[in-house]
């Protein structure tokens, strides 16, 4: 039998006050895609993201979740969620990083009961996963934005989501770790068989990771595998896009594929 998908969206519209952001998305998301959605700021990328994770609701259209209407979808620890600005603690900030990832146990365990030790290694495995397992007893605030980046991964990964969705998350992550960054992620998405939702700019850098592109202005323009977002025309993406995007570049062992 056909698996559901994870994600299903149907002719869905969006509109803040009087302003028209999100017109007839349709978009499925599948078990295993790693998905990029791509699209100018102020396109419409947060608030899609915002309706899939229950935080807004669709002006019209239906959402489904695992094959469950979005309103009544029970499971919401099944996704996690690692916001565009989460990698921001000062150096200050009383807390260390396995209690940081720890917190992301709260959704499973309940607000108020104690962590046992059984949760512990599972807060270990999670900063083993993003490779940041030597840093659990640091202070939050001593790390760099890019190693806060991988512990607010590990507190979504915590809680063992089926899906990640993941919003511009290498912003603050200097150029040079930006590709071990997605490297971890594309680790995730095939070693722990992980969906992953990626909103981002750099889509040269994670293009030989990822399984799918969305492009997203206001509407859905393109959706589809990457190999055939790479064969569109640049003019095709600047008509969508309004403004001149790059091309992907591709590698000589890509093109030889
Ligand atoms: N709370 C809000 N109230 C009214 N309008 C909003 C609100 N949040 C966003 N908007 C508008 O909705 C549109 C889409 O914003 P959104 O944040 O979803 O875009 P984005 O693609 O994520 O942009 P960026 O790449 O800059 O993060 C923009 O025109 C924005 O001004």
């Amino acid at each position: 039998m056909a698996q559901l998908p994870l994600i299903e969206l149907k002719s869905v519209s969006f509109q803040y006050d009087y302003t028209q952001v999100l017109t007839n998305i349709s978009l499925k998301v599948e078990q295993g895609d790693f998905l990029a959605l791509l699209g100018p700021n102020g396109s419409g990328k947060s608030t899609l993201l915002k309706l899939i994770l229950g935080l807004m609701k669709s002006t019209s259209g239906q959402i489904e979740l695992f094959g469950q209407p979005a309103n009544t979808f029970k499971h919401r620890e099944w996704i996690g969620y690692v916001s565009q600005k989460s990698n921001s603690f000062n150096s200050g900030f009383p807390a260390t990083v396995k209690e940081v990832v720890a917190s992301g146990l709260t959704k499973k365990i309940g607000l108020f009961k104690r962590h046992l030790a059984s949760q512990n290694s599972k807060v270990i495995q999670a900063l083993r996963d993003v490779g940041m397992d030597g840093f659990a007893d640091r202070n939050i605030g001593e790390l760099s934005g890019g190693q806060q980046q991988r512990v607010f991964i590990a507190r979504a990964l915590v809680a063992e989501p089926k899906l990640l969705i993941l919003d511009e998350p290498t912003v603050g992550i200097d150029h040079e770790n930006v590709q071990s960054f997605y490297d971890m992620l594309a680790s995730l998405n095939e070693d722990h068989q992980m969906t992953m939702i990626l909103v981002t700019h750099d889509v040269d850098t994670v293009s030989n990771r990822i399984s799918h592109v969305a492009c997203l202005n206001q509407t859905i323009h393109f959706h589809g595998f990457k190999n055939d977002y790479d064969s569109l025309s640049a003019d095709q993406l600047n008509a969508w896009y309004g403004h001149v995007v790059r091309k992907i570049h591709h590698t000589k062992e890509e093109k030889t594929q």
